[in-house]
């Protein structure tokens, strides 16, 4: 039964897949144009042998060189007085059948030998490759009519030296993907498991490039419609009587100047055929490419959209706060589905304050963060609700020009990763030197001395000759450290620090939160400290918001949520970080997963994995209640004293 329940759940997620595959298709107008055409083409094409039109091959000397429009040939005859229509709609249908099937032979060949030469690797790459590089050392159109001189002209050799000439380009694409493929870790546990080679080929490998040899196909199928048409337009396809693009186009040469519409029209169809597959091809290729699934061609704008229904009323900041976020509101917008990643955040950071944002993967934090210096990506991502004050002034109203300015400057980011923040081919003394000098009319040598100062500042040993080391020669913790000091670079006001600690070892961490726990005392630097670890957060937060689903649940002083949560799903998170010296601690995982953003539930987003839930919970959203100051929580059945401490 579950079986039965998890199939039927699967097919109906492909089903809406590729509903929303078609969607996004349909959204790119020039792709839907190209496919409305195709379509049509292909339907007059199949249903030629029930159209009502004259015999392609039948010859009527009396009737010829009729032009469009004369009674009873609509595109008028050619030099041997066969009706034009008929044979363009029974040409069409050959070269479609050609390009197709060329396509299918030059993509399943050449994908077998990319496969196979990538996953093999060695001395079986190297033959197969090597005999590739021959083919392709050929200009193509010498190969293919060398090809039709020895098997002889005919259209099924045409569509032979067509697909040979073509297998290279699938071979070439194919072969670079599975040899970057063939390293992964997944193709290595596959092995590890006794998978057969070929097992793995085919079933994981091949599914992988799957959507390269679909776009690759549909962006060569129009090239070898016209190569097909080259072929039978020098007399080497299709042979008479039988019609196709290329040789109507070849026929109608010889009386190109008295009648050119003999050529005009194959020459047409051809033009309409090719450049309608290759806007669908292109259509396909981004629906497939999974970076453009937003349905947009463009590449993210440098600042998130902002466009707020209701624009806020009041303001006036905080009094404490260098950093007031309000009501925060961010959507992404992917092939008609609205996924609100955070939906009425209310953040606030003090000068030389820590907040520590906590909460599980998906839950908004990133986002939450992202929007107020405009990083989240648009498209599909917009600001919809909400205000950010940055010292009293709105950063969501400001220009560009104004956000350029204070990014770095005022607000700086430490994410993750630093590998992916810092650029591969400069040194750190240059990357350093670049932030300094973005926003201040420093010198070189100024910005070096400075460049080092910070480097000393976050205690990594020998500056002077670090500064001149690349990324990866620099360890995690270091790399880390080079990131910090360049969001302490212009003496920012608040620091966004992404969760900065995750990808390092515990003894590394511990000296990252202290530095960054030292500095923030030092410079009166706010902290607004992303992180899932309740753990990090007693080392270094002064007050704490627990984020669930996109909203904040839970807020309060550091020391009081953890002694006492109030919201049930900040106690489950307590209770997830183990304490050393209590090996007989039970962890409580948290039953369940959260909702996805685009389909939350009625009233609290918690309830379906709360012990706690009652029906009145499901009801209507719950709003925030203030249990003390600066304490407050998204419940209306939060934990009592006893249930907290047990
Ligand atoms: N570029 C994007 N396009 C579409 N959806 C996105 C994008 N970035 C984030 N989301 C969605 O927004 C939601 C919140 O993501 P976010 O990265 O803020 O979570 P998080 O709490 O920071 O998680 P993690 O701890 O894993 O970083 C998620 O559902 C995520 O899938």
């Amino acid at each position: 039964m579950a079986e039965t329940t998890a199939l039927s759940s699967g097919s109906k997620r492909s089903v809406g897949n590729r509903q929303s595959n078609l969607r996004l298709l349909m959204n790119n107008r020039l792709a839907a144009g190209g496919l409305v055409i195709l379509v049509a083409v292909v339907l007059i094409a199949l249903a030629a042998p029930i159209l009502p039109l004259a015999d392609p091959d039948v010859t009527d000397p009396v009737n010829r060189l009729l032009p469009a429009f004369s009674e009873g040939h609509l595109l008028g005859t050619d030099e041997l007085g066969r009706d034009l229509l008929s044979r363009l709609i029974w040409g069409t249908r050959v070269s479609l059948a050609v390009g197709l099937s060329a396509t299918v032979i030059a993509a399943f060949l050449g994908s077998l030998i990319g496969l196979v030469a990538g996953y093999a690797g060695g001395r079986t790459d190297a033959i197969l490759m090597r005999g590739i590089d021959m083919v392709m050392a050929f200009p193509y159109i010498l190969l293919a009519l060398a090809i039709v001189a020895v098997l002889g002209p005919g259209l099924l050799n045409a569509l032979y030296a067509i697909a040979v000439v073509n297998i290279p380009f699938f071979a070439r694409n194919i072969r670079g993907m599975a040899l970057g493929l063939s390293r992964r870790e997944f193709v290595d546990a596959a092995r590890l498991s006794g998978m057969s080679h070929v097992r793995i080929l085919f079933g994981e490998v091949l599914p992988n490039v799957l959507p390269v040899i679909i776009i690759t196909m549909s962006t060569t199928i129009g090239w070898m419609i016209l190569e097909t048409a080259g072929l039978s337009f020098l007399g080497l396809g299709a042979q008479p009587p039988q019609a196709d693009l290329g040789s109507m186009l070849g026929q109608g040469r010889k009386v190109l100047f008295t009648n050119p519409h003999v050529s005009i029209i194959p020459g047409l169809m051809i033009f309409v055929l090719v450049m309608s597959i290759n806007l669908l091809g292109d259509g396909v290729r981004d629906v497939l490419d999974p970076r453009l699934k937003s349905g947009s061609l463009t590449r993210p704008v440098a600042r998130t959209a902002v466009e707020r229904a209701v624009m806020p009323g009041d303001l006036t900041p905080h009094r404490d706060a260098i950093l007031d976020v309000r009501d925060l509101r961010t959507e992404f917008r992917i092939g008609g589905e609205i996924y609100k990643a955070v939906g009425g955040v209310d953040l606030r950071v003090g000068k030389g304050e820590c907040l520590g944002v906590v909460g599980e993967s998906g839950s908004g934090k990133s986002v939450s963060a992202m929007s107020i210096m405009g990083l989240a990506p648009t498209p599909p991502g917009r600001i919809v609700g909400g205000v950010a004050l940055l010292d009293g002034e709105d950063l969501f109203s400001a220009s560009d020009e104004r956000i350029r300015m204070l990014r770095g400057l005022s607000v700086s980011h430490v994410f993750q990763d630093p590998l992916s923040t810092l650029h591969p081919l400069f040194t750190v003394g240059n990357q350093l030197v670049e932030a300094i000098q973005a926003h201040s009319r420093m010198t070189g040598s100024e910005a070096r001395k400075k460049a080092e100062a910070l480097l000393r500042m976050v205690r990594i040993p020998n500056p002077a000759e670090r500064l001149k080391a690349y990324p990866h020669e620099l360890s995690g913790g270091m790399r880390q450290r080079v990131c910090i000091a360049m969001a302490l670079a212009n003496d920012a006001d608040v620091i966004i620090a992404d969760e900065p600690t995750t990808a390092l070892d515990v003894t590394v961490q511990a000296q990252i939160l202290s530095l960054l726990d030292r500095l923030r005392k030092d410079n009166d630097t706010g902290i607004l400290f992303i992180t899932h670890d309740f753990g990090v957060v007693s080392a270094i937060c002064d007050r704490v918001a627990v984020m669930y689903a996109g909203k904040v649940v839970e807020t309060g002083a550091t020391e009081e949520i953890l002694s006492q949560p109030a919201h049930p799903y900040t106690a489950k998170l307590i209770q997830c970080v183990p304490v050393l010296g209590e090996p007989e601690r039970r962890f409580g995982a948290i039953s369940g997963r959260p909702p996805v953003v685009n389909r939350l539930p009625d009233g609290c987003a918690f309830a379906p994995r709360c012990q706690k839930a009652t029906d009145e919970c499901r009801k209507t959203e719950i709003a925030m209640t203030e249990l003390s100051d600066g304490r407050a929580v998204r419940c209306i059945h939060p934990l009592s004293a006893r249930e907290a401490a047990a």
